[in-house]
């Protein structure tokens, strides 16, 4: 596409090759790039941006519209991977949390939590 970077490969999870081409737009020209743009303006924006999105996705499910919660939806997780690699979090580090939490219930890992 003009005035794109490619692509970076694609590795089989949807969510990391996703995180891979945002962590190399890293530095790129906020002029051609969204993400770059999003970098350039700093934490406090992205965080907005991931509140937006989330909101946008809330007013989807409640108003029926499943075709707009899954753009909504996918809008969000965009946002959420941007703000992940701006704190230096990866999808790793995620998955890792999920991993501890499988097999607990959500009530019994909430009671864990407040111990
Ligand atoms: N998945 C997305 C994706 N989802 C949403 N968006 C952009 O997010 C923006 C949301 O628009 P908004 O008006 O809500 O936000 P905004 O432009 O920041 O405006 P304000 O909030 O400041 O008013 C739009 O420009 C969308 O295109 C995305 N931009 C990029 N990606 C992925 O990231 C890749 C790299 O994109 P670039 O960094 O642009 O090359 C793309 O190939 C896609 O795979």
């Amino acid at each position: 596409m003009p005035g794109k970077s490619p692509m970076v490969p694609k590795g089989g999870d949807p969510l990391k090759d996703l995180y891979a081409t945002i962590l190399a737009r890293k530095g790129a020209d906020p002029e051609t790039s969204h993400t770059a743009r999003l970098f350039s303006r700093g934490t406090a924006k992205i965080a907005q941006k991931v509140g937006e999105e989330a909101v946008e996705a809330v007013i989807e499910a409640m108003r029926g519209d499943r075709d707009k919660l899954a753009s909504e939806s996918a809008d969000l997780l965009y946002h959420l991977l941007v703000l992940w690699a701006d704190a230096g979090l990866t999808p790793d580090d995620i998955y890792a949390v999920l991993a501890t939490r499988q097999g607990i219930s959500g009530i019994e890992e909430k009671k864990n939590r407040k111990a």
